[in-house]
């Protein structure tokens, strides 16, 4: 499992670790991993041209000691200082005495200085930040953006929010961060996400807390999660998982959430709706009712909503079953927020941002913007565990635990459908017996990677993401 805590979790870490160590300690393990990651960027460091884009703080002197060692071994390094009467003594004089050179932040020279670099390190700002780039670093920033130079941010891409993802303004593009202690949330989700590149974590002795405030599956945590039919399993024993879903307009949605549904680990899929025809044409094992949710047969989970129309009775039925219910899709605007918070058994609720913002009665620019705050939001106002879809996915139960951020997804996945085999794999590892999170969360883990597989670097629609799940499943449970 990967973890990101918040900043004040962070700075609480650094405060007991610095009582420990001697001054200037912490600074000099993030420099040197610092400087090792942009060594290994530029491979032949002699000789190349480095620029420091330097803030007021801490960041900055990480930036400078980093800059220094560089300079020892032969690059040429020059420091842009933001705040020149602010910017870190001891990091500076270091950088001195390597031989690196200070250039003003004005006048243009700096952005020629920018325009000819091999390699910049952006060290504006770091988790001291609040909102965008100020107006002063955003020339420097158009100039980072107009050069050929790799851009290595220290600890966060500066201007966006390490605690939520929210990038308020302008921010710099990242093709690297090198972090220190822990991921920040921000690094982990969008639009943040993207401005970051890749990430490369430095440890530097922070000891952090159990609870994280967001969590990151890896192979091993969902290959344990996944269910194994026991030697005496029977169909019923491995779950069923009933599917409410589809219409005489959208039967597609039947047959992909069915898909799903299918490779999702419980021993059989009930399927109750208009669409049964082209359900049972597409997949003959698929269990056809066409008398409601309630005289299906007896089921361990139910998905309702995907394709469903504006068929509120259904919702309401499966609404009221004691067993746990995913909602999708037409469901969440049809389910009741009262019959939702009333519900004993789990719920798991899963709206792309657009479904979000309706339900939160926001804009859609405002769940893309803050979905951290949006997904927490929703699980507590409906007392259930919500997965938001989109570019990044989150995962939140009521309880406020760590939300849980799905690290697989590509965006080869906005395709029409592909939500619907999406909820049909959730619901089948909730039949399956897993917890509403893990159902969730091991379903988007799973999703994502067939996405990829699927894709592999050209599109595919929903129904080829929902083939490669089990390929997806088999390289978590084999890794
Ligand atoms: N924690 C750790 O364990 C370790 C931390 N380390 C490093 O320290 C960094 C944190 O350093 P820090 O606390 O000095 O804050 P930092 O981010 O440099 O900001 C400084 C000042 O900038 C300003 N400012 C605010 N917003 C701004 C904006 N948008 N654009 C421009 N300026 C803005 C604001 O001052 P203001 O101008 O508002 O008075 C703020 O106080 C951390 O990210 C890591 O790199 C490592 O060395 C070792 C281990
Ligand atoms: N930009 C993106 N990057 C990664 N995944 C995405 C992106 N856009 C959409 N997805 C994923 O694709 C799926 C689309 O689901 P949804 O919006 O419900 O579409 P549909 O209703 O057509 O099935 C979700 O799993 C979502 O997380
Ligand atoms: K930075």
């Amino acid at each position: 499992m990967r973890t990101a805590y918040s900043v004040e979790t962070v700075r609480a870490a650094e405060r007991e670790l610095m009582a420990r160590l001697p001054e200037g300690a912490l600074m000099q393990r993030a420099a040197a991993g610092l400087a090792a990651a942009c060594a290994d960027v530029l491979g032949r460091v002699y000789g190349s041209r480095v620029v420091l884009l330097v803030g007021s703080g801490d960041n900055g002197g990480d930036a400078l000691y980093a800059g220094a060692r560089l300079a020892r071994r032969g690059a040429g390094v020059s420091a842009v200082l933001l705040a020149p009467e602010r910017a870190h003594g001891g990091g500076l004089a270091a950088l001195r005495r390597a031989g690196g050179r200070v250039v003003g932040a004005d006048g243009g020279g700096a952005e020629a200085v920018v325009g000819r670099a091999d390699l910049v390190v952006d060290g504006i700002v770091g988790i001291g930040g609040t909102g965008g780039l100020r107006p002063n670093a955003v020339p420097l920033a158009d100039a980072v953006e107009r050069s050929r130079a790799v851009v290595v941010a220290v600890d966060l891409p500066s201007g966006v929010d390490a605690d939520t993802g929210e990038v308020r303004g302008r921010a710099l593009r990242a093709d690297l961060t090198v972090t220190f202690g822990t991921h920040k949330p921000g690094l982990l989700v969008d639009p943040a996400r993207e401005y970051a590149g890749s990430v490369r974590l430095v440890d530097i002795g922070l000891e952090l807390p159990a609870s994280a405030e967001l969590e990151a599956l890896q192979h091993a945590d969902v290959a344990r999660m996944l269910p194994v039919p026991a030697a005496e399993s029977d169909k019923y024993r491995r779950g069923v998982v009933g599917i409410a879903a589809g219409s005489a307009r959208y039967p597609g949605a039947a047959v992909l959430a069915v898909a799903g549904a299918l490779r999702g680990g419980a021993g059989a899929v009930r399927y109750v709706g208009p669409a049964g025809q082209a359900v049972i044409a597409r997949f003959p094992e698929t269990l056809v009712s066409d008398g409601g949710p309630k005289h299906a047969g007896r089921v361990q989970s139910w998905v309702v909503g995907p394709g469903a129309g504006d068929d509120a009775a259904t919702v309401a039925e499966v609404l009221a079953a004691e067993v746990p219910v995913l909602i999708d899709a037409d469901g969440l605007r049809l389910a009741e927020a009262s019959a939702v918070r009333a519900r004993r058994a789990p719920t798991v609720m899963t709206p792309h941002a657009g479904e979000a913002a309706a339900l939160l009665g926001v804009e859609r620019e405002e769940v893309e913007g803050g979905r951290l705050a949006a997904v927490r939001e929703l699980a507590g106002r409906y007392g259930a565990t919500v997965l938001l879809k989109g570019s990044t996915t989150l995962i939140a139960s009521a309880g406020g635990a760590a939300v849980r951020v799905n690290p697989t997804g590509t965006s080869w996945l906005a395709t029409a459908g592909s939500g619907d085999v999406l909820s049909g794999l959730a619901g089948s590892l909730l039949a399956a017996g897993l917890p509403a999170v893990d159902a969730a969360s091991a379903a988007a883990y799973l999703h994502g990677l067939a996405g990829r597989f699927a894709a592999d670097g050209a599109p595919a629609g929903a129904h080829d993401v929902a083939e490669e799940i089990a390929g997806a499943w088999r390289s978590v449970v084999r890794a």
